[in-house]
């Protein structure tokens, strides 16, 4: 609700037409069960999709991170508005770091700290971290909605808890974050921190008005990182994360970068891997030389065994 409300505003301001939130419970959000647990793809965006089919709604906010990579072809994503910060938070006790947590355990021999998370991707690579510290994790499930989450961090329930820190910043919270964790050490979920505006291919005219919100190098970036995911064959809760930037020489951009690990879940084995092409000329240009770049990237880990570490998710 808090991020339909901001894009209700937006949409509001750029074509001077009232909008009216509906709120829609999807099975992601109704269920308890882990993501993993529920499987398929798609758990807080159906009912959304549903809606639109019903006409219930005119246009549908998604978090693009939720999407499935394919899309369906009556339905379009009319804008991807520039993204918000597209890095997982941790939030733990007293303040620490990931690195302060885990070596104060090992060196007073306390147990190691219990970190919650229910993502595949989050648990390999914060124990991959933690072993490159020379420490271990401890990750625990976790599903309830960010207040819940911060609140087993209150309570003493969980050492830690990770969540996106677009999400935290859009309901007003980031300050509670005790690290922005670094994409060298965690590569956030293909599209973290993005939003899709979906609407259906026959409204045109509403099509066009969405379309001002959309921000081109966001689409660039979030469709290297799902075309990565894609030809990884991955779904939504596979450990894959993928982070498209651009490298900078004072002022200017001088490429476009893609990286993507895929790990198991026991944080034994990480592959983080990277590429790099042209900056995008032009908007037009910008999605087939992201497509290329995700292609060609996957290949890579591929080459490397990512399908092998994929293939140890039987969860
Ligand atoms: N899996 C649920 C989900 N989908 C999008 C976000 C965060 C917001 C975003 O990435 O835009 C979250 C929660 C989280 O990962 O902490």
């Amino acid at each position: 609700m808090a991020q339909s409300g901001l894009v209700a505003e937006r949409v509001r301001q750029v074509t001077g037409r009232p909008v009216e939130l509906v709120g829609v419970t999807t099975r992601g959000d109704a269920s308890r069960e882990q993501l993993t647990q529920i499987g398929g793809t798609g758990v807080f965006v159906s009912a959304l999709r549903e809606a639109l089919a019903a006409g219930d709604i005119d246009f549908a906010v998604h978090s693009l991170k939720d999407l499935p990579t394919a899309q369906p072809p009556e339905l379009t994503l009319a804008a991807l508005p520039v993204r918000g910060d597209p890095r997982d938070a941790l939030i733990a006790r007293d303040g620490l770091d990931f690195e302060r947590l885990v070596r104060s355990a090992r060196d007073t021999g306390a147990r190691p700290p219990r970190v919650g998370t229910g993502s595949p991707r989050r648990t390999a690579q914060l124990k991959a971290w933690a072993r490159s510290l020379g420490a271990e994790v401890e990750t625990v499930p976790v599903r309830g909605n960010i207040e819940t989450r911060i609140g087993y961090v209150r309570s003493g329930d969980f050492d830690a808890i990770v969540l996106a820190a677009a999400g935290l910043t859009r309901i007003g919270r980031i300050d509670e974050a005790t690290e922005l964790i670094a994409p060298d050490v965690m590569l956030p979920a293909p599209g973290q921190g993005a939003l899709a505006v979906e609407c259906a291919v026959t409204q045109a005219h509403l099509t066009a008005q969405l379309a001002e919100l959309d921000d081109p190098f966001t689409r660039a970036a979030v469709t290297a990182e799902r075309t990565l995911l894609a030809a990884l064959e991955a779904g939504c809760s596979a450990p894959v994360g993928a982070l498209a930037d651009l490298l900078v020489d004072g002022q200017a951009a001088t490429e476009l970068r893609l990286r993507g690990a895929v790990g198991t879940t026991d944080g034994t084995t990480l592959v983080q891997l990277s590429t790099t092409g042209p900056v995008p000329a032009s908007a037009a240009e910008a999605v087939s030389q992201s497509e290329r770049l995700g292609r060609e990237l996957a290949d890579e880990m591929l080459a490397k065994g990512a399908a092998g570490l994929m293939g140890e998710r039987a969860l």
